[in-house]
């Protein structure tokens, strides 16, 4: 596996779960920052399967699509469950995360002056689905009893909704200790402390 690069832009953005579970899993990977004004030239846009970043190569491998990133990551790090049914629910899981951010990133990008408020009193209804996933199964993760790429999303997605709003997880016990033990893993916990992680706003206008 590996050595592993990462091209996308200056944010955290859809990179964010990718970069702390390469961290977690103790990988380390170089990073090409896109400038936006050179992105809009169109010449690196259409080498992009989609026309869109993030890229990852793996060796020689280049892969688009940030959750086919996380699962391939998942499958080289022993992050995908330990057989069909629980890689079967670990995509589910990400499916309904993904589900999620898409509702974040609309309203960061397209509603956040006049979205914002009615976003953060609707998303107890989007928190509520995983607290019952990460309560009934016990084990402090979504699925299975170790973390998988879904955990890493789920993880990431629920830091930028603390940014948002520092009390989403108030009511909502089992995800609050999800993100207070994932964040207390040393390696995340360095990655987390890290100039590299800090440096990065989340998202690519500013809003957060
Ligand atoms: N389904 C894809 C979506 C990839 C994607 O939306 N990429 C965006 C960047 S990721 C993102 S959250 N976009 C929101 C707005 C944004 C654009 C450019 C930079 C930063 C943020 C992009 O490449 N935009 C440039 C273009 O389309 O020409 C995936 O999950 O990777």
């Amino acid at each position: 596996m590996g050595p592993y690069t990462i091209t996308y832009f200056g944010v955290r953005g859809r990179c964010g779960a990718m970069r702390i579970m390469m961290a977690d899993q103790g990988q380390e990977w170089k990073e090409i920052v896109v400038d936006f004004a050179d992105w809009m030239k169109g010449d690196l846009k259409a080498t992009c399967v989609f026309g869109q970043l993030p890229k990852l190569e793996d060796g020689g491998f280049a892969l688009y699509q940030s959750n086919a990133i996380l699962r391939h990551l998942g499958r080289n790090h022993d992050a995908y469950g330990k057989d069909g049914k629980e890689a079967a629910l670990i995509d589910m899981m990400c499916d309904g995360v993904e589900d999620l951010r898409l509702k974040y990133v609309k309203m960061i990008y397209q509603e956040y002056d006049t979205g914002k408020d009615v976003y953060i009193k609707d998303l107890p209804n989007h928190l509520d689905k995983f607290e019952a996933v990460m309560a009934k199964n016990k084990t402090g993760f979504l699925v299975g009893d170790k973390p998988s790429f879904a955990d890493y999303s789920l993880f990431e997605v629920l830091l930028n909704h603390l940014v948002l709003c520092s009390s989403c997880l108030d009511t909502f016990p089992s995800l609050k200790s999800f993100v207070e033990k994932m964040s207390a893993r040393p390696k995340i916990k360095t990655f987390l402390d890290s100039e590299a992680y800090k440096k990065l706003p989340i998202n690519g206008n500013g809003k957060q």
